[in-house]
Parts: C-alpha cells; structure tokens; sequence
C-alpha cells in the first residue's frame, strides 16, 4: 500500500462531521467499519446509550488466555471558528508542505486510524498476535466521557474482555522525542453564580449580583498566577500545577438593542475549566471554592458540570511496568525516543480504564509538532502521520506478541 492511499483513508475520516455537539456518529462507525472489514477483523457496535454507538474491533490472538490489548480512541472533536482557520477544518486539506489541516487531526482522529493502518501493515508483513488487540472507538470523550469510555468500562462486555494494558491519546511533542502520559488531571469545569439587588444604574451600593462575582474572579486570578507563576519559575510541570481558565462571562438584562445600560442586574455568572493535578488536594480546594469563591454570604453558588473524583490513579512508567518497557522499547525500535512519562495536563477517557484497575499510557506518535489541539488550524504532517503508523507497528507487534502471563495488571 503507498502512501498516497493512507493519507487519503485519512482525510476521509477527517472529512466525517463528528463534531461535538451533533456529532455523525454512524457515518463515522460505517466508515471505520468498512476498514474493518477490509482487514477481516471481528466488529461489534453497542449503543450503550441511544444515539452514541461504540465501535469495538478485535483482531484475534492466538493464545485467549493471555489478557488483551486494547487501543482506545474517540471518534467525536470540538467545535471550531471556521473563519479563523486557514482552512476549512472539515475539508482536510493538505498543502504544498504537505500538512493537513482537520479538526481531529490531532486529537485524535489520528490515532484511531494509525491503528488501523498499522494492523493493514502487521497483516501485509505476515504478522500474527498472540494476544487478541481490540480496538474501541468511543463517542462522548470531548463533553467527559459519560456516555462513551465510562459506560463501555462499565459494562460486562468490557470485562469480559480480560484487558491488560490500555492506549490511549497523548499530546504532541515539539521536540523529536515523544511524550508518554501514565496519570492525568483530573476536570472541574463550574459555574459560579451570584444574586444580588437590582438597582438603577446610578447608585451606588454593596452586594449586587456583578460586584460580588467580581471580587471572586479577582480572587480565582490570584490564585491562578499563583499556579502560574510556578510553573513560568520552571522546575514544575504542567500537569503538576492547578490551571484555572474562565470559560464564559454571563451577566446584564437583554433589551432589544443589546443590553439595558443603567439597570444592575440581579444576577451574573461565570464558566471556569479547573484541572487539578493527582498531587494536589482536591478536598482542600473544593472548600476554598466554597468558602472564598462562592460563599453563600455573599449570595453565591456554584454548580458543577463535569467533575471528576475519586484518587487520580497512576499507570507505573518504570521497570516494575513491563507495559512500559515495552513501549519504550518499541518506540525506540521504531527510530524515535521517548521522553520522561508525564502528568496529562487536560483529560481523557485512559482515567475510566485507570479506574477500571488496567493500566493505561497516553500517547499520540506526533513529534516535532506543536501542539494544537482546540486550537485553530490544527493539523498534522503527512510524513510525521505516516512514521506513527511505523512505531504503532512496532508498538503493536512488542505489546501482542508479549507472552509473559504476570502482566502489572495484578500489581496496579
Ligand atoms: C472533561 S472531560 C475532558 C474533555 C477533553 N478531553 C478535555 O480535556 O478538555
Ligand atoms: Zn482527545
Ligand atoms: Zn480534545
């Protein structure tokens, strides 16, 4: 197979309108299907949830008794401006320096079909798995996961399976080595609300609805430099420090001009995306937000949209791992290098599995990339997508061919 026909398979999938928050989830599951079938692996699809089918391929392995092999993506990207991009993020274009421009070609869209290009290589090389590999395409992951990883990792079906090592997406690197993630933050992302008189524009007077929000913003700044400042000091990683960044802004009574300019409102609200590190105290920052945030003197709330709890869990990434000496390894067979296992800064679907007692690592095969994920003009090289089929290939063949019965999964 040339390269001509992979990176066309690849725009193909990019071309998919999956994005959140009316993804096409059957045109997506047909199209993986049909890769599916032309590399005669096992299908299956489970609406786990109305509307959201899961795809789950299996490529069978010769010995059923050894635990799996399971390469996790997800099917579903944010939205995009379409007007700040360079190109349109659905068209995936690819230009004379031959990067591609997609919503997903990054995150992660990639990966899924990496797997799949990499199997179509394995198969074409003569190779064959000892253990069985999965492959599963969730929907859900960009809106936390709820009704796609969580509920496939609830279900029987997934024990059923017997995994005993989880891929999921990293991030780019723009370095030549890759990143490899064993943990990840864990998402808050909440609503602050505050009450308080109306009154008219003129007057001045305490504890209205914007001037209450206002000093808890002042104050959610403060501690948001502070974290910042740690980590500009160097020394300390991103995933190591909490991040604080306001998502939206709602206050003012609407008019049919815009908005009633001398009349204070009575109520204002604020969007905050908090990510919290496995290494910091979630308990003691979930009473700061209600003490000084949005105490209820003040007449403020918050709600919580998505919020992840329970102990942040860690896939080892050392010796004790033979998952992770593997994978280092591989990718050092491959001809690439890995660089010291880290701490995802933002979320993915791997915390399920992590949950679930089976280790998972995060990693995307991009390298000398800049990382562009939710950005504008995300896109991915055609030579930088073609070598990650390469150290997936190399991945795959160390990780199904291993034969070793204790695996981490019973030391986890
Ligand atoms: C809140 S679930 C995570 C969604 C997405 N992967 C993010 O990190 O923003
Ligand atoms: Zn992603
Ligand atoms: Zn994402």
């Amino acid at each position: 197979d040339d390269g001509e026909a992979i990176v066309s398979r690849f725009q193909e999938y990019l071309r998919i309108d999956t994005v959140q928050p009316k993804p096409d989830y059957y045109k997506a599951v047909d199209f993986l299907n049909s890769q599916a079938k032309s590399l005669s692996l096992e299908s299956q699809t489970n609406e786990f949830v109305k509307g959201k089918p899961h795809l789950l391929l299996k490529w069978v392995g010769s010995d059923p008794t050894l635990p799996a092999i399971l390469l996790n993506s997800h099917t579903d990207v944010v939205p995009f401006e379409e007007s700040k991009w360079t190109h349109h993020p659905l068209h995936a274009h690819m230009d004379n320096q031959g990067d591609i421009y997609a919503r997903g070609s990054q995150d992660m869209k990639c990966v899924g079909m990496q797997y799949l290009e990499a199997i179509r290589k394995l198969q074409a090389s003569g190779f064959h798995p000892v253990r069985s590999v999965y492959l599963s395409f969730v929907p859900d992951e960009e809106i936390g996961g709820h009704d796609g990883a969580e509920k496939f990792v609830e279900s029987h079906l997934f024990k059923s399976l017997n995994v005993g090592i989880v891929l999921d997406e990293g991030l780019p690197s723009p370095s030549k080595s890759y990143r490899v993630f064993y943990g990840e933050r864990s998402p808050w992302w909440l609503v602050i609300k505050a009450k308080g008189p109306p009154g008219h524009g003129a007057k001045l007077y305490d504890n209205s609805a914007i001037e209450n929000l206002l000093k808890s913003i002042e104050s959610i700044r403060l501690f948001r430099a502070s974290q910042f400042d740690l980590l500009k000091a160097g020394g300390t990683a991103e995933g190591d420090v909490v991040s604080v960044n306001m998502a939206f802004l709602k206050a003012g009574t609407p008019s049919p001009t815009g908005f009633v300019m001398n009349l204070q409102p009575s109520e204002a609200e604020a969007g905050f995306d908090i990510r919290i590190p496995p290494s910091v105290d979630s308990e003691a920052l979930e009473r700061r937000l209600v003490e000084e945030w949005a105490p209820a003197a003040r007449n403020m709330s918050v709600e919580f949209k998505q919020k992840h709890s329970g102990e942040p869990l860690l896939t080892a990434a050392d010796d004790s791992n033979p998952w992770w000496r593997l994978l280092e390894n591989a990718v050092k067979e491959a001809g690439g290098k890995t660089s010291k296992p880290e701490i995802f800064p933002a979320s993915t679907d791997a915390r399920y599995f992590r949950m679930a007692g089976v280790p998972a690592f995060g990693f995307s095969p991009i390298s000398n990339t800049p990382s562009l994920l939710h950005d504008h003009n995300e896109y991915l090289s055609r030579a930088e997508y073609l070598k990650g089929i390469d150290v997936y290939v190399s991945i795959i063949k160390a990780y199904a061919s291993y034969e070793i019965k204790s695996d981490s999964r019973d030391e986890l």
